[in-house]
């Protein structure tokens, strides 16, 4: 029998130490455990979630993930995102740049709109295959439902450190209005010749939406800090979820809360012959939610907009329209060249790609 149980992770690769935020803490608004989440928050905009109860949703979804990518391409092909900038269904691997020279991505995901979770079996947005209907009220919509209520936690928390009216994000945020959230299940393929160990599974970028909730098991996520051009790795912890914060959250505060790029490379050293799976569940604003600082409702915000370079954070864009500019411009067959990876960019520095 070969040995199906992956290495632990490397000690001796440089990873970021995360500040570690109590779930159950913050539910009872321990206001240490809200400062440390702040912290996180402004200052690199990731941290794990202990706590979190979500364990069993997890290996649910992981189980749905399995069954769907072990269909035939064949089959999976026939719910492909395609290239209109839309990201619900499969994405095969390869079908996306990493960077400007138009470098391809070697993960393939299953996308699940929350909206069609939700609603099924009603049909909000398009049919999923059969290894993920069958399991979408005993799997996908449980994980989507606890995932939404962390992610509202979570965003409550911050919103009332940002000084803005009790509810104003989770007004953003509603169950009920057609937005970009989703559940994506991700599988990397070992190579079958060595790859170098910096080579992009997933380009370095910044998330599109407002809050995403991670659940990984081998290495290969990697931060990179801010005010530095070294890529760390997050080792996964058990147990621990990681969280971060994307351009939404980004623009609406100002630039108060952090949205950091990160990017996904081969499992570190001897992880890398093994199959790398990792789940999330992205909390994005309403379609129509326009993407601008929240100046009117928060003073904090105001003078954060009003100290950042005039129009940084005014995209003249809403929510739905930023994430199908983002997602359109990553595909590889709507390439024309380097300019195509520079329109799929979100809030990140310039300098830093
Ligand atoms: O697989 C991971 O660890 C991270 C995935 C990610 O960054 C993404 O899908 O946006
Ligand atoms: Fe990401």
């Amino acid at each position: 029998m070969p040995d199906i149980t992956p290495p632990p992770f490397p000690d001796d690769v440089p990873t970021v130490p995360l500040l570690v935020i109590d779930y159950a803490l913050l539910r009872v608004g321990d206001e240490h455990e809200i400062d440390r989440l702040w912290k996180a928050a402004t200052e690199l905009g990731f941290w794990y979630l202990k706590n979190h109860g979500t364990d069993a949703e997890v290996d649910a979804m992981l189980e749905m993930g399995a069954h769907t990518m072990a269909l035939p391409l064949e089959e999976k092909m026939k719910f492909e995102q395609g290239d209109g900038g839309n990201s619900f269904g499969y994405k095969f691997a390869g079908s996306n740049a990493t960077d400007a020279t138009g470098a391809l991505d070697s993960v393939e995901f299953i996308n699940v709109s929350k909206d069609d979770a939700l609603a099924f079996p009603v049909v909000v947005h398009r049919k999923y295959p059969r290894t993920v209907e069958e399991r979408m009220e005993s799997a996908v919509r449980p994980f989507v439902r606890k995932s939404m209520e962390v992610n509202q936690t979570l965003m409550d928390t911050l919103n009332d450190r940002l000084g803005l009216p009790p509810g104003c994000l989770a007004k953003l945020h509603t169950p009920e209005d057609h937005s970009g959230s989703e559940a994506r299940c991700i599988k990397k393929t070992p190579a079958s010749t060595p790859e170098a160990p910096d080579r992009a599974a997933i380009g370095a970028h910044t998330d599109f939406g407002s809050l995403s909730f991670l659940h990984n098991r081998l290495g290969g996520l990697q931060v990179l800090p801010p005010g530095t051009d070294e890529w760390k790795y997050v080792k996964p912890m058990p147990g621990h979820a990681i969280c971060n914060l994307g351009d939404a959250m980004a623009i609406f505060s100002a630039g108060i809360l952090r949205s950091n790029l990160h990017r996904v490379v081969p499992p570190p050293k001897s992880q890398a012959s093994f199959e790398r799976w990792s789940l999330v569940f992205f909390t994005r604003p309403g379609h129509s939610v326009p993407l601008a600082p929240l100046t009117t409702e928060s003073p904090l915000i105001a003078e954060a907009a009003a100290r950042a370079p005039e129009s940084r954070y005014a995209t003249g864009s809403t929510a739905g329209e930023w994430f199908r500019r983002r997602i359109q411009n990553q595909r590889i067959k709507n390439r024309m060249g380097p300019e195509t990876w520079m329109a799929s960019r979100g809030t990140e520095h310039k300098e830093a790609y």
